[in-house]
């Protein structure tokens, strides 16, 4: 793959992806400079999440090359440093309190920073004591959206950031977004609601028939 190691944040080239029998991916080319907001628009089971895991080298490609900040897309050790995915279902540990599941992130990734502060910000100061498993799907969002804030990682992955959420969690989202994007992270943000996505994301691509149309 002729690319410069520091000139895209993201770059994939004729990358498909088999999924059991199912062949999710066909032949993607991305580019993606750095600090860029990308929406990724596609109807349901299109592979928005399977192209979000495979950019977080959770998945591989089949076939095909990809670049993260540089890093070969199957050195997962370098990529995870410099990319966070959020998932859809907010990926935390069910059995940890807010507080903790925030520690715990901070921790693995070798930073500090004010846990209070973040639930605050995200409205769940009252609940900074209790289990994940016990927190509504949309305070679940809400965590995440702290998560993916402390981290503020170079490459933020978001799968349906606004899923779940009512209007001021929706707000908050887009807030919490788009001081990702000003701090220069590079973000993408799978959704299904594209005027609120774009506000945050405004390169808008589209995954149909495994193949990706805006790229
Ligand atoms: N582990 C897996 N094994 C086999 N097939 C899978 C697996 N994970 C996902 N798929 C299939 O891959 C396709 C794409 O799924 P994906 O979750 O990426 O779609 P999506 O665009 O995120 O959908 P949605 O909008 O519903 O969230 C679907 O047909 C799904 O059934």
């Amino acid at each position: 793959m002729t690319v410069g190691a520091s000139d895209h944040a993201l770059q994939l080239r004729g990358v498909w992806l088999r999924l059991g029998h199912e062949v999710i991916l066909r032949g993607v080319d991305l580019d993606i400079p750095h600090g860029e907001g990308v929406t990724l628009l596609g109807e349901n089971g299109a592979g928005k999440t399977t192209l979000l895991r495979l950019l977080a080298s959770s998945l591989r490609p089949t076939r095909g090359e990809g670049r993260v900040m540089g890093f070969d897309l199957r050195d997962s050790r370098s990529v995870r440093d410099f990319v966070h995915l959020m998932p859809v279902d907010a990926g935390l540990y069910p059995d940890l309190t807010c507080t903790e599941n925030l520690d715990f992130a901070l921790r693995m990734h070798g930073h500090s920073a004010e846990v209070a502060g973040a639930l605050r910000r995200v409205g769940l100061s009252q609940a900074a004591g209790r289990r994940a498993r016990f927190l509504s799907a949309g305070m679940r969002k809400r965590l995440a959206l702290a998560r993916a804030l402390l981290l503020g990682r170079p490459v933020t992955l978001v799968d349906e950031p606004f899923a779940n959420l009512d209007a001021p969690g929706r707000s908050l989202a887009l807030e919490v977004l788009g001081e990702l994007r000003a701090q220069g992270v590079t973000l993408v943000v799978a959704a299904h609601e594209p005027a609120l996505s774009q506000q945050v994301a405004p390169r808008t691509l589209t995954l149909a028939s495994g193949q990706l149309a805006g790229a």
